[in-house]
């Protein structure tokens, strides 16, 4: 089947080329459905994260969520080449202020093989986190609503996460349900 032609509209809510030719992406852009960008605000863009985005406040957005010291650009090149080489596995987005230049949120979607129900994937989103004076702006649920969205074109048969209770409320307005408890053993 023919697809369709994106509408202009949505085009033009993409990151331009220019802006991400010279960028090294975690992924192609083009991974990304189009229609996710449809309720992203003028003010910002969305794009796979970038091998320069750690002078972007990529560890102080993260910080909003769990403890994240600081390593080092070079380690934190060194994870995200890693992730790079682990090919279709990780799919890590970031939405970015166009005024400062600055991560305002961030989000994963990993990609997991399976054996079962015919050598199936799932999709784990992970690290889910909106700059704490962004909160409330729909931000958060537009990065939940793309990594959903990509690990759907990636062929995940279902898409699952952890989060506290606290954060029920939020991930069932994203079309989550309840399905059962998390257990850890935290080793640090
Ligand atoms: C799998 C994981 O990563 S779990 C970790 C989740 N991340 C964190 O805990 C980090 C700290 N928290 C945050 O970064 C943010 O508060 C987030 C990501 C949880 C939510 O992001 P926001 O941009 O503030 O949420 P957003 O504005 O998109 O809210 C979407 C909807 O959820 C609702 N909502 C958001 N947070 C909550 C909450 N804690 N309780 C109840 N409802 C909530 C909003 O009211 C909104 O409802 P509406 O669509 O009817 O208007």
């Amino acid at each position: 089947m023919e697809r369709k032609k994106p509408s202009t509209v949505l085009i033009s809510m993409m990151p331009s080329v220019q802006e991400t030719s010279t960028m090294k992406l975690a992924f192609p852009i083009e991974d990304i459905p189009q229609e996710c960008f449809a309720a992203l605000p003028d003010a910002y863009t969305m794009r796979p994260l970038a091998s320069s985005d750690y002078s972007r406040g990529f560890n102080e957005v993260l910080e909003c969520l769990v403890e994240t010291p600081d390593e080092g650009e070079a380690a934190w090149k060194g994870r995200f080449d890693a992730m790079v080489a682990a090919n279709g596995t990780y799919y890590p987005i970031v939405i970015v202020s166009k005024e400062t230049d600055r991560i305002v949120a961030m989000g994963t979607v990993v990609v997991e093989l399976k054996f079962f129900r015919g050598l199936t994937k799932v999709g784990h989103v992970e690290d889910i986190v909106v700059d704490t004076r962004l909160h409330s702006k729909g931000l958060g649920k537009i990065v939940v609503e793309t990594v959903k969205a990509i690990g759907i074109s990636k062929g995940c048969s279902g898409i699952i996460l952890n989060c506290s209770d606290e954060k029920k409320p939020f991930y069932e307005k994203c079309g989550f349900t309840y399905s059962g408890l998390q257990m850890a053993k935290r080793l640090r």
